[in-house]
């Protein structure tokens, strides 16, 4: 701080005695460091380096103590700090079987529907129970159902009869229509668009569930060889390519297989193609590897070809590890289905 030069101050500041060797180096006066302190006056006056109106720098020995790197004691500290080694807290852990998984973070708080029930127009396909306000305060809301609502871009090209056909179809696979029962036919006339709803709602079960977590990791269309590729450029038509499908129409026996088992090892939300479209000849040749592991889903269009029972087609189907079940046809009388 600098100290006034004003002359009632300087006077003031005498009378008090007050002497001179504040922080402030124009009021430092070296006879008077000379006499008080030191008592080496001609000493000091004598040093031909010595600037007789400028007190003396503090001397650098009272600074933090620097090691031999320059660094000082806090910043060796910090250096030593962050180059300790990671150790995995857990003794003996292993880390999981799914080596390819990144660590995720934990999502905190109430759990939350993907698409907003209360939106216009919007399809909601389960909406959670009710709770009182007092039984609000009383759940885990991290546990608590949330509402299953088809993705908005579905919801604005879907027909009523079709909004109508996806409600019924999710019903019924999630055991809401009949309980314990998974399966259900879509009769809707030809034409009509059962492709689309059956779309809807596999990207729905894809995606959402009451659990706030995809209802099926996997699902498997099988049709007539002639609608395989139909299928595949339907499902790019309405997602783009939200998801992958894997339509197999053509390949030797050995390729088919491969592919066919690549599909099934995948595991996880977010397999990259999710959805296999096969023909009923292939599922019935190659019945043996899609029988080692289980899908969400199958659905299986103009199901009208399954005849009978006894057809090599129909126990083939019948042995697939699935327990939500799709019948599409437009003709279902026919076959006494
Ligand atoms: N809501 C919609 N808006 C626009 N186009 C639609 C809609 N629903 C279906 N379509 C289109 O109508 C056409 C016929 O639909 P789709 O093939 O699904 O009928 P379908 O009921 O499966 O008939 P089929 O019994 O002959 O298989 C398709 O090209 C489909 O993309």
């Amino acid at each position: 701080m600098r100290r006034s030069f004003a002359p009632s101050v300087v006077a003031k500041r005498k009378d008090r005695g007050e002497d001179d060797d504040g922080d402030d180096d124009e009021d430092w006066n070296i006879n008077q460091v000379s006499k008080k302190k030191t008592g080496k006056k001609d000493h000091l006056l004598s040093s031909p380096h010595m600037c007789p109106f400028r007190k003396p720098l503090t001397p650098l020995g009272n600074q933090p103590l620097a090691n031999r790197h320059g660094l000082s004691a806090h910043e060796e500290f910090i250096k030593k700090l962050l180059s300790k080694p990671f150790k995995i807290p857990i003794p003996n852990y292993k880390g999981s079987s799914f080596g390819s998984r990144a660590l995720g973070i934990r999502r905190q708080g109430a759990r939350c529907a993907l698409h907003d029930p209360c939106e216009e127009n919007a399809l909601v396909l389960y909406s959670p129970p009710e709770l009182s306000a007092n039984e609000q305060l009383k759940v885990d809301m991290e546990k608590q159902p949330v509402h299953v609502v088809v993705d908005p871009l579905l919801c604005k090209v879907l027909r009523p009869h079709q909004r109508e056909g996806v409600k019924f179809m999710y019903d019924c696979v999630t055991g809401s229509q009949i309980p314990d029962s998974y399966g259900c036919i879509m009769a809707d006339e030809m034409g009509l668009g059962k492709t689309l709803q059956c779309i809807t709602l596999l990207w729905t079960l894809l995606r959402q569930g009451p659990d706030a977590k995809p209802t099926i990791d996997k699902a498997v269309i099988v049709s007539p060889s002639s609608l395989v590729k139909n299928w595949s450029n339907e499902i790019t038509k309405w997602l783009g390519s939200r998801i992958l499908s894997l339509p197999i129409d053509s390949g030797t026996k050995d390729e088919i297989d491969t592919k066919l088992e690549r599909f099934l090892a995948q595991q996880g939300r977010r397999s990259p193609t999710p959805v296999l479209i096969v023909s009923y000849e292939t599922f019935r040749l190659h019945a043996r590897v899609l029988h080692k592991s289980s899908v969400g889903l199958v659905i299986c269009d103009e199901g009208h070809r399954l005849k009978n029972c006894e057809n090599q087609t129909y126990q083939a189907l019948t042995l697939l590890k699935c327990q939500r079940r799709v019948l599409l046809s437009g003709t279902p009388i026919q076959n006494d289905l």
